[in-house]
């Protein structure tokens, strides 16, 4: 610290306290692509990067003190140097080698917090045939990772998820037994259109090291799609009772599926559809089983959230 900048410590009492302080680099976009020389096959990763450090960092915020502080250019710098030096795939690790290396690199830096969203590009099918290097963005769909990083005790948090995948379903979805009192108007269902935005997260057991991610790196792919395959197939096949019942199966499963989950957590907006009464046009009928055409609402919406453990 320079003597400017000790001096700019004003001696008060009750000088306010940093509870808790984090900062880094968010809406970093990288794209990196592998190209297979022998086959000419080539594929694409489109991610969007967050990384957020906490440490010995207090005094940058109370003092003035920027010795304490990488930039956060400089974090930005060092996702795009990690990027080439080492695989992005799969986005587990990668979350896991970035938030290592702010822990190995600076000794003033305790923990490191990374989030990914991984993009769709999908591989274009042409003539029957997978194109060696074209693709096509199907949806909003994104694959969430977290890791939070920690130097003593050693110990990353690594979590893996779906955000933003958009499914409905016409049929196959009832609603009836609620509480019913004076504040009530809505009515018992017993065949409803079900539709929301899956966001869905599972948190692995912690990894007491890089090493030990490493390790583990051939699950994070299957556990993806497994999650996936279970999210869709359980909305679809599922008899609904509640948005509650469908999404408590949708973890069961999945946790039945990667050992090495502890936790699974849902976030499901139901996102309403409602029947109009077109009987005022000519007595036509629109409602209960004659319901064809609905008002897609865009809000309010219910929103329902739980966690499931073992
Ligand atoms: O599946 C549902 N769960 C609810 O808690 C709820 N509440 C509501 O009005 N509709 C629904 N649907």
């Amino acid at each position: 610290m320079s003597p400017a900048q000790a001096e700019r410590i004003v001696p008060v009492t009750n000088m306010p306290t940093i509870a808790s302080a984090r900062y880094g680099k968010e809406n970093v976009r990288v794209y990196k692509v592998q190209k297979d020389a022998e086959t000419g096959i080539q594929t694409v990763t489109e991610m969007t990067v967050s990384c957020l450090l906490e440490g010995q960092i207090e005094t940058s915020y109370t003092a003035a003190d920027n010795s304490v502080v990488v930039a956060t250019d400089s974090i930005k710098n060092t996702i795009y140097i990690k990027a080439k030096e080492t695989s992005v795939n799969p986005p587990e690790l990668f979350a896991a080698t970035l938030g290592q290396h702010f822990l190995d690199k600076y000794s003033h830096i305790t923990s490191a917090h990374i989030d990914i969203a991984i993009h769709r590009w999908t591989r274009m099918t042409i003539d029957g045939k997978p194109h060696p290097h074209s693709f096509y963005r199907d949806g909003e769909e994104v694959r969430s990772v977290s890791a939070n990083a920690y130097k003593s005790p050693a110990k990353i948090e690594v979590a893996s998820g779906i955000k933003k995948l958009t499914v409905l379903k016409s049929t196959g979805s009832a609603f009836h037994g609620f509480v019913r009192d004076e504040f009530t108007t809505l009515g018992e269902t017993w065949d409803r259109i079900l539709s929301t935005d899956v966001d869905c997260t599972w948190t692995w057991k912690a990894f007491d090291s890089l090493e030990a991610v490493d390790d583990a790196k051939d699950k994070f792919d299957p556990a993806w799609s497994g999650a996936r395959d279970i999210t869709m197939k359980v909305f679809a096949e599922d008899d609904s009772a509640s948005v509650q019942n469908t999404m408590y199966k949708m973890c069961g499963q999945i946790l039945d599926k990667v050992p090495e989950v502890e936790k699974v957590d849902y976030s499901l907006p139901n996102k309403h559809y409602f029947e109009i009464d077109l009987s005022w046009h000519k007595g036509i009928k629109n409602t209960g089983k004659d319901a064809e055409v609905f008002a897609p609402q865009s809000g309010p919406n219910g929103l329902i959230r739980c966690e499931v453990t073992r």
